[in-house]
């Protein structure tokens, strides 16, 4: 039996994780959840699941829950209690699925504490990757990627040297616009950029996919979990979310791994690795009914967000926490209606370009330009 604490349970990958351990009630238990403000979540995993601790993020949320179940289970509150979920003795698997670079320091205390790390936070790895990868080395913990490319390419890399390895290729579906022309993006609205062609995701991610931000922090991504230089991460269009991703060998032999989009066959992966289990609820892939598969090649002028990624992946330093802190404050303020979608790369070029790089920058560091790049941000609207 595996004992599993998820951070974030409510959302989509929380609630996916949850799935997945209803499938297979004979090898996975709930230990801990956290959830930010959703009570009725948290009532029905509670029900459902008996875990013994939950962390909630809001106020008001904490209390009903608390007044609720307190004595009767752990209610734990705020940035301590969803460190107390992430360190819960019981656990051997923390899924980080808490949206946003909040995900750092319980993911950090994880790894301290020995916990296995299912991780589908990628935040984490974009604001910190040399302190979590040092960290995991460290305390010979596993990170194991919940992510769907980083699934594909871990997937592929079974059994394969690393030296042998040319390259990784990630496909991008082109997120809800990706018809659009640049003129169209100046008048989108929210509703049309929440729907994503292939996959069913929390509001953030969305927008980040539709901006390709979200492929920028899966470079990023990419390169702390598998070690390989920008120079040898590339990004392919694909509009089928059907090839997850791709590795290229030295022979120029590629292995790819393919499947219908559903988040729970990477996020199982991950739970059961090196193990494989039956999934009845996923949809096998029928290629003759698919008939046809599309690719091309990115135009970074389309996508401004995936060539600051790039760039601030391959300086480095604190580069990568200005843009994520600058994406989350510019998508946040999208997403409430406050600003064009245009405006989303606009501020984040803004905010890179202001920023003075502090290199190989710790943890107290890299909340304070966290803080400051956020501060910013808000600023430009007002
Ligand atoms: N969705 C997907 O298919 C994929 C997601 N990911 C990554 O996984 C992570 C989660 O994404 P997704 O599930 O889509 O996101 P959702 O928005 O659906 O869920 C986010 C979760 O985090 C909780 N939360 C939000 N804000 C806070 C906070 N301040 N403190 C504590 N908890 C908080 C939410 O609680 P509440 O609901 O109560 O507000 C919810 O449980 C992201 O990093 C994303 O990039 C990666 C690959 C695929
Ligand atoms: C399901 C998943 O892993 C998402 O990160 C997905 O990859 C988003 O798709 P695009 O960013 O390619 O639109
Ligand atoms: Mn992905």
């Amino acid at each position: 039996m595996k004992y599993i604490s998820i951070l974030g349970a409510s959302g989509s990958i929380g609630t996916q994780t949850l799935d997945v351990i209803r499938a297979h009630p004979d090898k996975f238990r709930l230990a801990a959840a956290s959830v930010g403000k959703n009570v009725e979540a948290a009532r029905r995993l509670i029900a459902e699941f008996s875990p013994r601790l939950v962390a909630v993020a809001d106020r008001g949320a904490y209390e009903t829950l608390y007044s609720e179940y307190g004595g009767r289970l752990a209610i734990v509150y705020g940035e301590e209690g969803l460190v107390e979920a992430a360190v819960c003795s019981e656990a051997d698997i923390v899924v980080t699925a808490v949206v946003g670079s909040i995900g750092l320091v319980p993911t950090l205390k994880a790894i301290e504490a020995g916990k296995t790390i299912a991780l589908a936070n990628k935040e984490t790895l974009v604001v910190a990757g040399h302190l979590v990868t040092a960290a995991a080395e460290k305390h010979n913990v596993p990170l194991l990627p919940v992510d769907s490319e980083h699934s594909a390419i871990f997937q592929c890399l079974q059994g394969e040297k690393h030296e042998h390895v040319e390259k990784l290729i990630l496909t991008a579906s082109g997120g809800s616009f990706r018809d659009k022309t640049r003129e169209e993006l100046a008048h989108v609205t929210v509703e049309e950029a929440l729907c994503h062609p292939n996959w069913s995701m929390g509001a953030k991610i969305t927008i980040d996919s539709a901006t390709m931000m979200n492929k920028g922090f899966e470079v990023i991504e990419a390169h702390w979990l598998f070690r390989l230089p920008y120079e040898r991460i590339e990004v392919v269009l694909h509009r089928e979310s059907v090839i997850h991703s791709l590795v290229e060998f030295r022979d120029t032999s590629v292995l790819a791994q393919l499947g219908t989009p559903d988040m729970r066959v990477p996020i199982q992966y991950a739970l059961t690795y090196p193990e494989r289990l039956p999934l009845s609820v996923a949809k096998p892939l029928n290629l003759a009914t698919l008939g046809t598969l599309h690719f091309a090649p990115v135009d970074f002028d389309r996508y401004r967000c995936l060539r600051f990624a790039y760039e601030a992946g391959k300086r480095g330093g604190s580069l990568p926490v200005v843009l994520n802190a600058a994406n989350e404050e510019a998508v946040a303020a999208f997403l409430a209606g406050r600003i064009p979608f245009l405006a989303i790369e606009e501020w984040i070029e803004r905010a890179l370009e202001r920023h003075r790089l502090v290199s190989d920058p710790q943890l107290e560091e890299i909340r304070e330009i966290d803080a400051d790049t956020r501060a910013y941000v808000r600023s430009l609207l007002s």
